[in-house]
């Protein structure tokens, strides 16, 4: 029997970093899915065999004796604990650490360790450490700003929890295969996958699970979630700089920011906090007609200009990501980073009224520097289930 989840990435329209120090943040989840599917042995393995995992994005698999996870980890798959899960403590981190360094990866290819050691901690903790094969692939580009960590955190959540028979799909997704949770299966989901979050990221705000988990578009606060209705769909382009950089170090770069300018960072985060609580309202707003529209516009794109603004304050751009703002503003369009910025994706607001021509050209300014721009759908489904 085969069990597949699938879960979103995000772009963050305003707010991140800021959101990690309590200001709200705007989110919305875009069409591109990291999935994950769940093998169950043949019947009679009993405790016996391995625990395999295949990230066929990165080309590499992984396995450990069922043996070696129980004598280094314990039996860690505790009944009540499914439903409340309990962080993963220091000591049992480091050892998984250790069971993740039981395999030689590559040096080019070592920023998997933390991806692997979330698998590890979500897999042992949900199904004990029984044998079974787990398969991720993932149509987003990894450490680039567009949640691939909640996307592979909540997949895999979604996958072992449906696997232990801890939830369960209900409801069809219209003219497809896949199904959906209820809300509180997707709660318990969405907890899980933030403490996969927290081994990856270190001190995620939650907002990246919590969107890939639930879907749509939502104003995030202090672990509060809000639904947000567009009143009109609202067209970004991504610009993908292809610098790699990493979230938690940048994370850890803004607190200690904060730490060395306590007041000055209050302020800034004080601000954006106002700008996404500005922006959530204006998203909003159903424009009917085209000067409605742009006005509309222009204000999503002066506080966009603004949080990009503060985004630099906070150490967070790069060159390549000025680069990508110099180059959409001699067209007159305004970006800003999303995600953690220090390299990775770029959003460009795309006005409704924005000539073919215009997006063209400026696409191909972008991509003679090596970027790769693409276009997502804003706003869809959170996590889903295939059974079968
Ligand atoms: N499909 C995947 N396979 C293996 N690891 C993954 C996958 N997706 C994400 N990860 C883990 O998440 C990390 C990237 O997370 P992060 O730095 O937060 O960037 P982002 O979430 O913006 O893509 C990767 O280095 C890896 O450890
Ligand atoms: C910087 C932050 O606000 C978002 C990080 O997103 P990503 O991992 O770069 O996709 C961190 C967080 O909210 O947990
Ligand atoms: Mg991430």
């Amino acid at each position: 029997m085969e069990i597949r989840a699938r879960a979103p990435g995000k772009i963050i329209l305003a707010g991140e970093h800021a959101v990690v120090h309590g200001s709200a943040a705007v989110a919305a989840a875009i069409d591109l899915y990291t999935q994950s599917s769940h093998h169950l042995p043949p019947s009679g393995e009993g405790g016996a065999g391995e625990v395999e995992v295949d990230l066929t994005d990165s080309g590499l698999a992984f396995s450990w004796p069922c043996s070696r996870l129980l004598e280094a980890l314990g039996v860690t798959s505790r009944k009540a604990e499914l439903q409340a899960p309990r962080p993963c403590s220091p000591e049992e981190l480091a050892a998984i650490a250790r069971l993740v360094e039981l395999h030689e990866i590559p040096e080019a290819k070592i920023w998997l360790s933390a991806g692997l050691s979330a698998f590890l901690y979500l897999y042992t903790s949900i199904l004990g450490c029984r044998p079974g094969k787990v398969v991720v692939s993932s149509g987003l580009p990894m450490g680039a700003g567009l949640g691939s960590s909640a996307a592979f955190s909540v997949s895999l959540s979604g996958a072992l929890l449906t696997a232990a028979g801890v939830v369960s799909a209900e409801g069809a997704v219209g003219g497809t295969e896949w199904q959906l949770l209820g809300k509180d299966h997707l709660e318990l989901v969405n907890t899980w996958a933030f403490q996969g979050e927290k081994i990856i990221h270190g001190k995620p705000s939650g907002i990246d699970n919590a969107v890939s988990t639930f879907g749509s578009m939502i104003k995030f606060k202090k672990g509060e979630l809000t639904n947000l209705k567009s009143g009109n769909p609202v067209k970004m382009l991504i610009t993908d700089t292809r610098v790699g950089r990493n979230t938690k170090a940048l994370v850890a770069g803004v607190s200690e920011r904060a730490s060395r300018h306590p007041d000055a960072m209050a302020s800034v985060f004080h601000a954006v906090n106002t700008i996404s609580e500005e922006l959530s309202s204006i998203v909003e707003l159903a424009a009917t007609d085209e000067i409605a529209m742009t006005s509309k516009e222009e204000k999503l794109a002066e506080l966009m200009e603004m949080n990009q603004g503060l985004l630099q304050c906070m150490g967070v751009s790069h060159a390549s990501i000025e680069t990508v703002l110099r180059s959409t503003l001699k067209y007159n369009l305004v970006s800003k980073l999303t995600g953690a910025g220090g390299g990775g994706c770029v959003l460009t607001l795309i006005p409704t009224l924005l000539s073919k021509l215009v997006l063209e050209k400026v696409t191909t300014e972008l991509e003679s520097h090596g970027f790769r721009c693409f276009k997502v759908e804003v706003g869809g489904q959170g996590l889903q289930i295939h059974q079968g």
